[in-house]
């Protein structure tokens, strides 16, 4: 059975924490005391508030679920600690340096830096843009206004332009945007709307190339402790950790 740590003990990581049926959570990490402590009671793991202590604990892989800010502070100790880091916080990797470095860093260490496909769906396909760049990326993205701590009479498109430059700007709302574009290979065009109408996150992929075109739409439930963060994030992370070991591989 696979041994994880967490890091980051809300909502994402609550989900992971109770539905871990085929991985051990052994250690959980947050800067909130009483948030390490009362997750690491309900998985039977070790609560840690302090970085170097958890990396001491008995795991082969961190799961991040934390935010962007984490990724970049922790992610580099993570890979050369010689584990594996699966990471829900992608826009981390929307800097080109710092992705650059991290890459370097868990080439060096025969490591992998793993991103789930979260919210979205057709990750794993959309890496023939690698092959054939896509001439149009563009998603749109479609949340309650609350979800983003703000109020709104109609839809409001409150960002349009790329990905790297969006997630500056809602770091916990958009990592889906920079995830689509490291598959793809490129940066994606992001249209950000909020709509006080709208109940679920919805995410709509516009991809046009030689393959031809594809329009994807993902219609998310958001998540019990956190609406920004859809429900099929959390369940993306533990199925990554699920087939981390099985030797059938589905999906580019
Ligand atoms: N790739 C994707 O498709 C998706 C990615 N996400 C991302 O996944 C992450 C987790 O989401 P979710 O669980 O809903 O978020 P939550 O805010 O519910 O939980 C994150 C937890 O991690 C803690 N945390 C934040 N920064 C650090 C840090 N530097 N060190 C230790 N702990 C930290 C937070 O504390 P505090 O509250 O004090 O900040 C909080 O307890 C978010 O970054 C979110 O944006 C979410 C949905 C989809
Ligand atoms: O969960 C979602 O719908 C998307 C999200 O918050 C993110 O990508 O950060």
């Amino acid at each position: 059975m696979i041994k994880i740590g967490l890091l980051g003990c809300g909502n994402v990581g609550h989900i992971i924490a109770t539905n871990a049926e085929s991985i051990q959570v052994t250690a959980v990490f947050d800067i909130i005391p009483g948030r390490a402590e009362e997750l690491a009671a309900l998985c039977h793991a070790q609560p840690y508030t302090d970085f170097d202590a958890f990396m001491q604990d008995d795991f082969s892989i961190v799961v991040e679920a934390a935010s962007v800010d984490a990724v970049r502070i922790y992610g580099e100790a993570v890979l050369r600690s010689g584990r594996d880091i699966a990471v829900l916080s992608a826009g981390a990797l929307a800097d080109d340096e710092f992705r650059e470095h991290l890459v370097e860093v868990a080439r060096e260490m025969g490591k992998k830096i793993r991103i789930p496909s979260g919210a979205i769906i057709g990750l794993d396909n959309l890496k023939v843009g690698q092959i054939s760049p896509p001439r149009q990326l563009l998603l749109r993205t479609t949340k309650p206004p609350a979800s983003l701590g703000m109020t709104a009479e109609a839809p409001t498109e409150i960002f349009k332009g790329l990905a790297h430059e969006c997630i500056k700007q809602y770091p916990k709302n958009i990592n889906v945007a920079v995830a689509l574009g490291l598959a793809a290979g490129r940066d994606a065009d992001v249209e950000l709307w909020v709509d006080p109408a709208a109940e679920r996150n919805t995410h709509e992929i516009f991809v046009e190339g030689d393959f031809g075109d594809i329009y994807v739409r993902v219609r998310n439930v958001p998540s019990p402790g956190n609406p920004a963060t859809s429900y099929m994030a959390a369940l993306s992370i533990l199925t990554l950790l699920k087939n981390l070991e099985n030797p059938l591989v589905v999906g580019t």
